[in-house]
């Protein structure tokens, strides 16, 4: 059986659309569940093997996308969330009764990522969202008890996917923090 990265994406996904302008994220729970309307198409859409992020049972990654916290409103059952991790740099608020994260936020307003929430688009019926891109913290699967041993056969696996791997997040995002790092410290001017 071939390794299950995520339901998302192990029997191939679909581009995103350029006309989609967002849907409604929809908790797990069959009765009153959490609603999150989220009012613009996502950005940089990644598979993320991190511990932190909401797997769905047997995924051994989740996928997360981000998108202008302005763009995200709850709407329905909003008493039902709760912080997992206020320690945490991004606020993961997950449904008290079904553990899934709906949206989670950044409040460190000298963070690069400010200003984004992060979203796992699955949770919506709506089609069109951004396609995943590429597969952050790959390594990190092993820290929530993946064998050592398989970390190319993922690898592999994830290439095939079109998401190629790696162990922080991509180039560009990394490239973004840095960035950001250094015109905080002012060594970068413009
Ligand atoms: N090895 C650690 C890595 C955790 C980590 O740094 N996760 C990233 C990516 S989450 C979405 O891309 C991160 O930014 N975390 C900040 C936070 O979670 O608050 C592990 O696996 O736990
Ligand atoms: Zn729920
Ligand atoms: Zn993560």
């Amino acid at each position: 059986m071939s390794i299950a990265i995520h339901p998302s994406v192990d029997n191939g996904f679909a581009p995103g659309r350029d006309d989609f302008a967002g849907g409604t994220l929809v908790c797990r729970c069959a009765s009153a569940p959490v609603k999150v309307k989220v009012s613009a198409q996502t950005l940089h859409n990644h598979a993320c093997g991190c511990t932190k992020c909401w797997k769905p049972d047997g995924a051994l990654f989740a996928v997360i996308a981000v998108v202008p916290r302005d763009k995200v409103e709850v709407v329905e059952n909003g008493d039902k969330l709760a912080v997992v991790d206020a320690k945490a740099t991004i606020q993961r608020h997950a449904c008290k009764d079904c553990g899934v994260h709906m949206f989670g936020r950044i409040e460190n307003t000298d963070h690069a990522f400010h200003g984004l929430d992060f979203v796992h688009t699955e949770l919506s019926p709506d089609k069109g969202w951004s396609a995943p891109g590429f597969a952050a913290f790959v390594s990190s699967i092993i820290e929530s008890g993946a064998d050592p041993a398989n970390m190319d056969a993922v690898r592999a696996r994830l290439r095939e996917l079109g998401l190629e791997p790696y162990d922080c997040l991509s180039p560009t995002l990394m490239d973004a923090m840095s960035t950001h790092a250094a015109r905080k410290a002012g060594v970068l001017k413009a």
